[in-house]
């Protein structure tokens, strides 16, 4: 049975992890992490054997895995405070600096915790994201546009950025084309991220929805993922509670452990 304590279960994505958990039988909800939750386990669909603990010094229980889906301001201090502990992280929260990620797997390495940080757990956005590794060995001068729903709290999303870290580490940057053009309307060209433009919206209706757009000499290639639904994430957040602990570090993507 794998014990798992959920941080952010009073959200959309922490939410779905509960009924993901409830259905399976080799995992057990045994605690949930939420600072700002009184107790109210009807509301939130938690048995009330399940603990909730308001600060990360209460928890003195054991568990096998942690699951986060809390904020990008919190999952650091969350990652740090689970390897510490050996329980082994599944982080879906977005937003963790390159420097907190690289001083994490550090961590890890030194305490043997297998974990795993997933800017995107569905299929389509981890498909995208090798494609387009492909693609900018032949076509280096690429854009990214990542479409969000309104409430979502970071921009651009980890799988934008992770998706321009791909693009910048497979193309050769000396041959991507220069680019003079004056900007009359500040943020108009997106943000940059190893050189790849970044372009982020959030409107009512869209849940996570993503573009790579390349250009070539008379040619261009677009690809696009849409996750609709808020369980396409759950398949990988499965394979990833099942497999992590086979894990000895800490690593970045679901392609990892697929
Ligand atoms: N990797 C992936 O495939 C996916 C990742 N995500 C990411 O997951 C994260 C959560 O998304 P979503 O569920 O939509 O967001 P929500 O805003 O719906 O939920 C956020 C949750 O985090 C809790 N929370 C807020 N502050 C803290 C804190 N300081 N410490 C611990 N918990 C806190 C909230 O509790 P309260 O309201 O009580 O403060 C709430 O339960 C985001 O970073 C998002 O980008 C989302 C979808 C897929
Ligand atoms: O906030 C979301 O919704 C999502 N966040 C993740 C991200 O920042 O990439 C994954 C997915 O895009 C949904």
């Amino acid at each position: 049975m794998i014990k798992i304590l959920l941080a952010g279960f009073t959200g959309s994505m922490g939410q779905k992890a509960i009924n993901l958990i409830n259905n399976n039988d080799d995992m057990q909800l045994s605690g949930v992490y939420a600072p700002h939750c009184t107790e109210d386990h009807a509301k939130y669909n938690l048995s009330n054997e399940v603990n909730i603990y308001n600060s990360l010094n209460q928890i003195t229980d054991n568990f096998d895995v942690w699951v986060d889906f809390t904020q990008p301001d919190a999952v650091y201090e969350n990652t740090k405070f689970a390897i510490e502990h050996n329980i082994h992280p599944v982080i879906g929260t977005s937003g963790m600096s390159d420097e907190h990620q690289k001083e994490l797997i550090s961590l890890s390495k030194d305490k043997q915790v297998g974990g795993i940080i997933a800017p995107n757990f569905g299929l389509s956005a981890v498909l995208l994201m090798k494609f387009a590794g492909e693609a900018a060995k032949y076509f280096p001068d690429a854009e990214v546009i990542e479409m969000h729903h309104q409430d979502k709290k970071d921009a651009p999303s980890g799988t934008a950025l992770n998706t321009a870290k791909i693009i910048g580490q497979n193309r050769d940057n000396s041959a991507v084309s220069d680019d003079e053009t004056k900007d009359n309307l500040s943020g108009s060209r997106g943000g940059t991220y190893d050189g790849v433009h970044v372009h982020a919206v959030r409107l009512p209706g869209y849940v996570a929805h993503e573009q790579v757009l390349f250009g070539g000499a008379g040619e261009a290639l677009t690809l696009r993922q849409d996750s609709f639904d808020r369980g396409s994430f759950m398949k990988g957040v499965k394979v990833a509670i099942q497999k992590v602990s086979d894990l000895d570090h800490l690593v970045i993507g679901l392609e990892n452990i697929l």
